[in-house]
């Protein structure tokens, strides 16, 4: 994400948080090129043979574009519509009361509240146009969690009854869908099926709820989130009906990820295209919400154990093809960008954030 956008005839050329410098083409996206709906309910076969076949077909996609849509993965609707009723609460309160849990609260972690037109990501004309409110992996709230008196590190609202609950009863939903298809993730690379699970036992899975009112300032003026790509391994988003998701394709379009009813968005992540030496693709994505209609949406973002070293994954190195990245922990990777996201075109003075 990031910093410097320049527009040069048609071209934009944009340089991102993790340094890779790209370039599209139009900034109107269209539905030309698809985004494959993947049935997972395979990833919970006993039939290793099934599960193979799943994860041929997510290798597929995460090296091809780095997104797929998730159907039948067997969470409950009820999960995320509490979620969403929860985020409309939220977003609902006064600005004074939702600073209380503001961002900058918390140094080197991606929690809390961020308002409107707060970051500017590609340093278009004016601010994104969303607000958000991040929280993160809670032992407590791990069923599997190996050590649970970990001291949980998000911060929330004190008069908001009902709030973190809601949050946290989805989120160890995915947790637990995630540990799972970080097994297939692992058959899709060949590798043996539990080769991750050490990395997983105490993941990295964040989560935060979205707001984008509808945007009234041109697309080449104005984004909800500016173009980006997420940190950890993958992450999962669930969207609203609105629609405004929009994924940057290999040939240089944005390709609408318009909202398929029941499903997922899943795409790879940075570390993910690190540990598989760009391997799987971390594409480029951003939200334009021109809908009409208040956008939410909810990602859930997937990685490895901070103290764990973001290793090369053996099948996906050779002599031939030696490591492209230095080797760092999860932890060390996770700080560098969590700062470089806290800081992306924020306005100095918080009088400008209202434009
Ligand atoms: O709102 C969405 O659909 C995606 C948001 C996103 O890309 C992010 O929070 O990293
Ligand atoms: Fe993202």
């Amino acid at each position: 994400m990031s910093a410097t956008e320049t527009l040069a005839s048609q071209a934009r050329t944009v340089t991102l948080h993790n340094g890779q410098v790209f370039s599209f083409n139009s900034n109107t996206a269209s539905t030309s090129e698809c985004i494959p709906i993947i049935n997972v309910s395979r990833i919970y076969s006993d039939d290793l043979e099934e599960r193979k076949a799943v994860a041929a077909e997510i290798r597929e996609a995460s090296k091809d574009i780095g997104f797929f849509y998730m159907v039948n993965h067997g969470i409950e609707p009820g999960y995320s519509e509490e979620a969403f009723q929860q985020a409309k609460r939220f977003f609902a309160l006064s600005e004074e009361k939702k600073m209380e849990v503001f961002t900058g609260l918390v140094p080197n972690e991606y929690v809390g509240f961020h308002p409107m037109k707060y970051y500017n990501r590609n340093g278009w004309k004016y601010q994104d146009l969303s607000e958000a409110f991040n929280w993160a992996y809670d032992a407590a709230q791990d069923p599997e969690a190996v050590d649970k008196s970990e001291e949980p590190i998000s911060i929330w609202p004190n008069d908001l009854p009902g709030f973190r609950e809601g949050l946290y009863a989805y989120h160890t939903q995915l947790l637990q869908l995630s540990r799972h298809l970080t097994r297939i993730f692992a058959l899709a690379l060949h590798l043996p099926e539990d080769y991750f699970d050490e990395y997983i036992k105490r993941p990295e899975a964040g989560m935060r709820i979205l707001h984008y009112p509808e945007q009234m300032h041109s697309a080449d003026e104005q984004q909800g989130i500016g173009a980006h790509t997420d940190v950890e391994c993958f992450t999962i988003v669930t969207q609203d009906d609105s629609g405004g998701l929009e994924v940057l394709s290999k040939r240089g379009n944005w390709i609408k990820a318009d909202p398929v009813p029941g499903s997922f968005v899943v795409n790879i992540a940075d570390c993910f295209m690190r540990q598989t030496n760009d391997f799987f693709v971390s594409t480029v994505h951003r939200v334009i919400n021109k809908s009409g209609n208040e956008r939410y949406s909810a990602p859930f973002f997937f990685g490895f154990d901070r103290k764990k070293l973001l290793e090369p994954v053996p099948t996906c190195v050779s002599a031939d093809n030696p490591m492209k990245y230095p080797v760092m922990t999860g932890g060390e990777y996770y700080k560098w960008r969590t700062n470089k996201q806290k800081s992306s075109g924020v306005k100095t003075e918080e009088k400008q954030v209202i434009e």
